[in-house]
C-alpha cells in the first residue's frame, strides 16, 4: 500500500439507490476533477458538474462535486466525493473511467482510514470506535462507540501517560540529586503520590467490564433437560424460526446463536442441546458444548418442564429458573418464572427480568472506557508497572529501576493510542472495516 497511490470507492451502500457516493483520496484528486470535471470548486462547496469520460468527451453522469484540500480532509490528504446518479451502470462508468487514470486505483477495505490514522487524524482508539459505530446493532452500542470516536478512553489514556511522563521527569530529577548523595524526602513523597493516583484511576477504569460486554453483546444461555422447551422458547424470544423444535428429546445437538437488541441492550440468545447422560457420540458433545455455554454465560436461563422434578442447574454467574409450558395448567412454584412459548404467556416478563438483568450487569456502560480486550491488555501493563514502581520506591530500592518500570508504564498506555507495537493490530482492524472507509 502506497499513499502516493490515489484511490477510490463507493462509500455509500450497494445495490440501486437515488445518489451513490464515490470517495477519492490522494494527490491525483484535483487532477481528477480537471480531467473528469471541469473547473474545481471552492473548498467544501458541493458544485454540479457533467462528467465526462476524458478520451472520448462522453457524458459520464451529472454530479455533485466536492473539493476538500488536504491536510483538514478526513484522510488528511487531498480529497474529492463525487455524488452521482446511484443506478448499477452510471456507478460502473464512473469507477471504470476513474480507474484508467494514472496512479489511481480501487481502495482496500478501510483504507481511507488507515490513511486517517497514519496522517495523525484519528489515533487507534478512535479508528476502534470508529469501527464499532459502523457495526452498532443497538442504541446502546451505538452511544459507547461515539463516545469512543470522540476520544473518551483515548484522551483518558494519553492524560495519565503525560502524568506518568511528567512523574518520570521527577524521578530523574530525583537521580540527579542522589548522585550528590542527597535525594529530597520531599520530591519522592510527591512522586509515590503522583503515581499512586495514577495506579489508583486505572485500576478503577479496569475493574468495570461493561464496555466490553456492551460491545459484544450479553450472553444469554438456554440450558435445561431435553425435551424442556428451550427451542421453543428460542423461537418465541427472536420472533422467528431459528431452531428445529420437535417432541424428540434430543432434537438440538449445535448451540444455535441469535442476537437480539433488548430495549437498547445487546443480547445474544444461545440456545444448547438438552443436559443428559447419552450413548450417542453426537449427543454427547452437543451436552458438553452445551456446558461449556453455560459456564461462559453471563445469564443461565435454566428451562424446567412441569413434568420434571427440579434438576439443580449448573453453577453459572446469574441462573434464572423458569417454568415452561404453563399451559399444561400444572403450576410450578419453584421457579423465578413461569411461561407458555405456546401461547406467550410470561414471555413480556421474561423480557423485562431480562432486561433489568441486562441492565444491571452492562450498568456502568456509560462510563466504561475499556471496550476491547487490546485497551484491558495495555491498561493492565501499564497499572503493573506503575506498582513495581510504587512497591521499589517505598521499599527506598534502587531508583533507576523504578524510573525504568515508569518508562514502560508510559508505553504501555501509548499502545491505547496506537503509539507503538501498531502493526499487527492495524492489519486486523482495517480488515474488518468495509471498502469506502
Ligand atoms: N404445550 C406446550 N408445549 C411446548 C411448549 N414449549 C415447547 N413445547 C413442546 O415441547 C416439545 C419439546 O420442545 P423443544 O423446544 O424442542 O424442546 P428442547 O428443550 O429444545 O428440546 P431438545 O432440543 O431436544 O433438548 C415440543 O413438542 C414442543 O412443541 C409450551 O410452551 N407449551
Ligand atoms: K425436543
Ligand atoms: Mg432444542
Amino acid at each position: 500500500m502506497r499513499s502516493d497511490d490515489t484511490i477510490f470507492a463507493p462509500a455509500s451502500g450497494f445495490g440501486r439507490a437515488a445518489v451513490c457516493v464515490v470517495r477519492i483520496s490522494g494527490p491525483k484528486s484535483r487532477f481528477i476533477i480537471e480531467t473528469i470535471a471541469g473547473p474545481v470548486p471552492s473548498a467544501r462547496r458541493l458544485a454540479l458538474r457533467t462528467l465526462r469520460d476524458p478520451e472520448t468527451g462522453d457524458a459520464l453522469d451529472q454530479a455533485l462535486v466536492a473539493w476538500m484540500p488536504g491536510p483538514g480532509s478526513f484522510t488528511g490528504e487531498d480529497q474529492v466525493e463525487l455524488h452521482v446518479h446511484g443506478g448499477l451502470a452510471s456507478r460502473a462508468a464512473v469507477l471504470r473511467t476513474l480507474g484508467d487514470l494514472p496512479d489511481c486505483r480501487a481502495a482496500e477495505a478501510g483504507e481511507f482510514t488507515r490513511r486517517a490514522f497514519l496522517n495523525g487524524r484519528m489515533d487507534l482508539s478512535r479508528v476502534e470506535g470508529l469501527a464499532d459505530l459502523i457495526d452498532a446493532e443497538t442504541e446502546a452500542q451505538r452511544r459507547q462507540a461515539l463516545l469512543q470516536l470522540e476520544g473518551r478512553l483515548g484522551n483518558a489514556a494519553e492524560g495519565w501517560r503525560e502524568d506518568v511522563l511528567q512523574a518520570l521527569a521527577m524521578l530523574e530529577a530525583s537521580l540527579d540529586f542522589s548522585d550528590e548523595g542527597d535525594v529530597p524526602e520531599a520530591l519522592e513523597e510527591e512522586i509515590l503520590r503522583r503515581l499512586r493516583i495514577l495506579a489508583t484511576a486505572i485500576g478503577e477504569t479496569l475493574a468495570n467490564r461493561s464496555g466490553e460486554r456492551l460491545r459484544e453483546g450479553l450472553m444469554v444461555v438456554l440450558a435445561g433437560a431435553p425435551n424442556a422447551g428451550k427451542s421453543t422458547l428460542l423461537n418465541a424470544l427472536a420472533q422467528r424460526d431459528v431452531a428445529i423444535v420437535s417432541p424428540i428429546a434430543g432434537t438440538t445437538r449445535d448451540a444455535i446463536e441469535v442476537r437480539c437488541d433488548l430495549g437498547g441492550l445487546p443480547v445474544i440468545i444461545v440456545d444448547t442441546a438438552g443436559l443428559r447422560e447419552s450413548t450417542d457420540v453426537i449427543e454427547r458433545e452437543g451436552v458438553a458444548r452445551a456446558e461449556a455455554r453455560a459456564r461462559q454465560a453471563d445469564i443461565v436461563l435454566w428451562l424446567i418442564p412441569p413434568e420434571d422434578g427440579v434438576i439443580e442447574p449448573p453453577p453459572g454467574r446469574l441462573v434464572l429458573r423458569v417454568g415452561t409450558k404453563s399451559d399444561l395448567n400444572r403450576t410450578r412454584h419453584d421457579c423465578d418464572l413461569v411461561v407458555s412459548a405456546a401461547t406467550g404467556a410470561g414471555i413480556p416478563e421474561l423480557i423485562d427480568r431480562l432486561q433489568i438483568e441486562a441492565g444491571k450487569l452492562l450498568g456502568g456502560g456509560s462510563d466504561a472506557l475499556v471496550t476491547r480486550e487490546r485497551h484491558r491488555l495495555a491498561l493492565e501493563s501499564a497499572k503493573d508497572c506503575l506498582t513495581k514502581a510504587i512497591e521499589m520506591l517505598e521499599r527506598r530500592g534502587p531508583v533507576e529501576l523504578a524510573a525504568e518500570e515508569v518508562r514502560l508504564a508510559a508505553r504501555a498506555l501509548g499502545r491505547v493510542a496506537g503509539r507503538v507495537d501498531v502493526d499487527d493490530v492495524l492489519d486486523r482492524l482495517f480488515a474488518s472495516f468495509c471498502i469506502g472507509k
